[in-house]
């Protein structure tokens, strides 16, 4: 594996999670495969998790990591072809991406989505720009569209709480106050449709994901019908697809409770809004996962790195 840039890149998504769950256990088993080499972290957009996590598999691996906030820190950016750069960006990304892979062995990026121009998000402009002009290995930290590193966790997660051999994963959207991207539902449900698990999205009328990512995965606009038997109730929101980057929907009514869980595991990745998304009642309770979920972001980019390592 050159890439990790979506969960498409997963061969075989049980022996990732069984691989995961080894290194799990002997986390630093490994430190001579990455020494010497450097691992750059490029953030356009905030980050805690993925920030302290992937630095923390680095290290894991004997890697030297380097961080830069490019939206704060660095120059601005220009991604157009043949554009005449007299605007606001100072730095072509050709060089940009040819100068950092100077520096870096593997280096890892997270930029947002626009969602305002669905074209330019689908088509993936600063990834594939640092696919296309790096001339080394790239990790998504999350970009318009997805986000694998917290997709491979998600199923690392679910494979260790389940309780029964074929749990029921129910991906649900809840309300928040801003509009927020597509990416971790995406990955979560192309996750899902790799893992032998019954599973169904739930989500107001208006809201359904981009066809391309829900497949034939049922959606219930019923959330009460869809939470039935539920073992995982995996919770994020996202802003509308049909009507692009919109907030259409803002309704409480979805928001899950005490009362909706039951006794199904909690799951969200975090950062989350309390009482918005979810009730304190929820995340304070043995039914919430999300911080052994987190935890697991570690281990997820460590055997991420670990395989381009070893491909390099
Ligand atoms: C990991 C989640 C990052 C981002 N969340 C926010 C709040 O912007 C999102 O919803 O994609
Ligand atoms: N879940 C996740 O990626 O968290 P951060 O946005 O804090 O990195």
């Amino acid at each position: 594996m050159k890439h990790y840039t979506s969960i498409h890149d997963i061969d075989n998504i049980n022996s990732w999670i069984e691989e995961a769950k080894a290194l799990k256990l002997t986390p630093l088993k490994h430190l001579e495969l990455g020494r010497n080499k450097t691992l750059g972290l490029l953030f356009f957009n905030s980050s805690l998790r993925t920030r302290l996590s992937t630095q923390k598999a680095a290290l894991n691996l004997g890697m030297n990591p380097i961080v830069m906030n490019v939206s704060g820190d660095a120059w601005g950016i220009e991604f157009g072809d043949g554009t005449v750069m007299n605007g606001n960006t100072a730095e072509h990304i050709k060089e940009a991406a040819a100068v950092v892979s100077q520096y870096c062995d593997i280096i890892a990026v997270r930029a947002f989505p626009t969602l305002t121009d669905k074209v330019k998000d689908e088509s993936e402009e600063v990834l594939n720009a640092f696919k296309k002009y790096a001339s080394v290995p790239l990790v998504n930290m999350e970009s318009a569209t997805g986000h694998p590193l917290q997709g491979l966790t998600d199923a690392i997660t679910i494979s260790e709480h389940k309780q029964k051999e074929r749990p029921k994963v129910v991906l649900s959207w809840a309300p928040h106050v801003k509009a927020l991207p597509h990416a971790v539902a995406n990955s979560f449900a192309q996750a899902m449709q790799k893992m032998d698990v019954d599973f169904v999205i739930t989500n107001p009328e208006g809201y359904n994901l981009s066809p391309e990512i829900v497949g034939s995965t049922p959606i219930i606009n019923n959330q009460e019908e869809a939470f039935k038997d539920a073992d995982f109730i995996y919770v994020k929101n996202w802003s509308s697809y049909d009507d692009y980057g919109k907030v259409n929907n803002t309704d409480p009514n979805w928001m899950i409770t005490k009362e909706k869980i039951g006794d199904a595991k909690f799951m969200h990745c975090l950062p989350v809004r309390r009482n918005v998304i979810v009730e304190d009642a929820v995340l304070d309770s043995d039914s919430s996962i999300v911080i052994q979920q987190a935890n697991n972001r570690t281990y997820a980019a460590q055997l991420v790195l670990k395989k381009i390592l070893e491909n390099a």
